[in-house]
């Protein structure tokens, strides 16, 4: 039973540091020190959700993801397994605010009222943490909450991001006929064992695959994976795991990792990998994966989410034709504006897909997808997965295949709507669907980098006095700027000047900069198209701050 008095006592053991917090993207995000009071009201927060949702479990991740080890974050996962709903998400902000404990028990009972949350009904939470050493820390300040508001919660100690979106899930959906495995770290492993050994069938990969785990999370818990897997004789996959030290804490991150090898564009140095070896790369929490590998000629060669993302709705839709369902399954991509163009014109061109544009941001681009049967969604950094619809799942159920042919298309299928984590963007998962994809098409690494020709692009981070001058046009998945007025008239006049030119600019929404992108048929066009865009920025900012 929460009590004010409870609640009280318990907040002035995390008073709020006089910092101003946003629930941004990625939720709560900055340097560990600050974070025991958001921490703390995050639970709190977990709490109401919970009870609004008439006791469902909400979930609570404590990682920064592929931010340096000194920071800390703290995300919540509604019941599903997806992100908190964004209408949620100023609640979040205003609790984090509160400046004393006084002030944040009524805005607490305030919400309480405003949402509609009878606080002292029961409510259920479930955490876990990445390897970070503020870990265990910020998880005592989370229990206080969750004691205080009078919460029941089980602590599933250091998991990756995706594996607690994973138990989320599985303990909303126990008993219905939506229930979507055993709500334990093992039954994750073995629903992926399953599904990929079924997937692998006559198959074999060729070679190993090199997995740099960023010195975090993903190490141990990959190598737990690997036990419930084939190895690569027995018609599964070696799998080499390299950068898995979680005893150091400081070498998170560093110097490796999917954000070192997307932003660098180069292989961590201490890569031992040869040429056309099959390399990847997982984030600090394993919610985000890139292929890549040193070609011949000594040149790195990145296959980043873009190219994920058109490796797998190419055979999703082979599979689906190939099993007689392709007129029954609507299957579609989602990209955000940063996608290469040449990934959207595969897709629409030579795959004949849909294609949708979202803003930043995964949850933007689930909800997108799960508006297909089969939702095709990844950011270029990485992040993404494939979603199934419940029309799609009951499709697959039922259907009975007209020949073998049919039926072997069809038992794969099936297989990927259990190897594919419904969640959320899984770096495990998706790491294994590729090898999967690649083993069924037969192909190399350089095959699947030949599929389409990239073009040359540049992403340049432009630090400007205010970043919130800079606004998007509602409707245009944040590729046209309305604000500082004359920008986005002058970034179209300059576009039009380079031969399959495109660039855009916006206002980051994880860090203080304005982002822009460029991408052109040649590399000097694109770099040139992209530091004259951010010339642009930097005046129009200057003379606007
Ligand atoms: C260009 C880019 O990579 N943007 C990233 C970055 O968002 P920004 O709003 O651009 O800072 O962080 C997000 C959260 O991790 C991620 O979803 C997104 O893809
Ligand atoms: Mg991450």
């Amino acid at each position: 039973m929460a009590s004010n008095k409870m609640i009280l006592e318990a907040s002035a053991k995390h008073p709020q540091p006089g910092t101003a917090f946003q629930y941004g993207t990625a939720g709560f995000r900055m340097k560990a020190d600050l974070l025991d009071s958001v921490v703390f009201r995050v639970g709190l927060l977990a709490a109401l959700r919970s009870r609004k949702l008439n006791g469902q479990t909400i979930g609570v991740m404590i990682t920064a993801s592929h931010n340096p080890p000194v920071d800390n974050g703290v995300k919540l996962v509604d019941p599903m397994g997806e992100m908190l709903e964004g209408s949620w998400e100023p609640h979040a902000t205003l609790l984090a605010n509160a400046k004393t404990d006084q002030e944040l028990l009524d805005t607490y009972n305030w919400l309480a009222r405003e949402v509609k949350a009878n606080t002292d009904a029961p409510a259920h939470v479930i955490f876990a943490r990445d390897t970070r050493a503020s870990g265990p820390r910020l998880v005592e300040c989370l229990t206080d909450a969750l004691k205080a508001a009078g919460a029941e919660y089980t602590d599933y100690k250091i998991l990756t991001t995706p594996q607690l979106h994973y138990l989320v899930r599985c303990v909303n959906t126990k008993g219905t006929q939506y229930e979507y495995g055993e709500a334990s770290e093992e039954g994750y492993y073995k629903k992926l064992g399953e599904a990929f050994k079924t997937a692998m069938t006559h198959r074999k990969t060729s070679g190993s695959v090199t997995v740099d785990c960023a010195n975090g999370v993903g190490g141990p818990k990959l190598r737990e994976l690997i036990k419930y897997l084939p190895r690569g004789a027995e018609g599964g996959v070696d799998i080499k795991v390299v950068n898995d030290d979680v005893v150091n804490p400081d070498i998170l991150n560093s110097n490796c990792g999917a954000d070192y090898v997307k932003t660098q564009q180069r292989a961590p140095p201490s890569s031992k990998a040869n040429p056309m070896d099959r390399c990847c790369s997982l984030d600090g929490d394993a919610d985000r994966v890139v292929y890549y590998f040193i070609d011949e000629s000594n040149t790195f060669r990145l296959l980043d989410g873009d190219r994920i993302a058109t490796l797998a709705a190419s055979f999703i839709r082979d599979l689906a034709r190939g099993a007689g369902l392709l007129d029954e399954l609507n299957i579609g991509v989602v990209q955000t504006a940063y996608a290469n163009g040449a990934s959207t014109n595969f897709v629409t061109q030579n795959l004949k897909l849909p294609v949708v544009c979202t803003s930043t941001g995964v949850k933007h681009l689930h909800h997108a997808a799960m508006r297909f049967d089969v939702g095709v969604y990844f950011e270029a950094n990485g992040h993404g997965t494939v979603i199934f619809s419940d029309r799609a799942l009951r499709t697959l159920d039922k259907y009975e295949p007209k020949s073998p042919a049919q039926h072997d298309a069809l038992k794969i299928l099936r297989a990927l709507t259990d190897l594919i984590n419904q969640a959320v963007g899984d770096a495990l998962s998706d790491m294994l669907l590729v090898e999967v994809i690649l083993a069924h098409k037969s192909i190399t690494v350089n095959e699947w980098l030949n599929t389409y020709i990239d073009l040359p692009n540049r992403l340049v981070r432009v630090e400007v006095p205010d970043r919130n001058n800079f606004t998007t046009v509602e409707g245009t998945a944040e590729r046209r700027l309305a604000s500082p007025a004359k920008v986005q008239q002058l970034i179209d006049e300059l576009v039009g000047k380079y031969k399959q030119g495109r660039a855009f600019a916006r206002a980051s929404g994880t860090e203080d900069a304005v982002r822009v992108y460029a991408e052109a048929s040649t590399r000097a066009e694109a770099d040139d198209l992209a530091s004259k865009v951010a010339g642009i920025v930097r005046s129009q900012a200057a003379s606007t701050a």
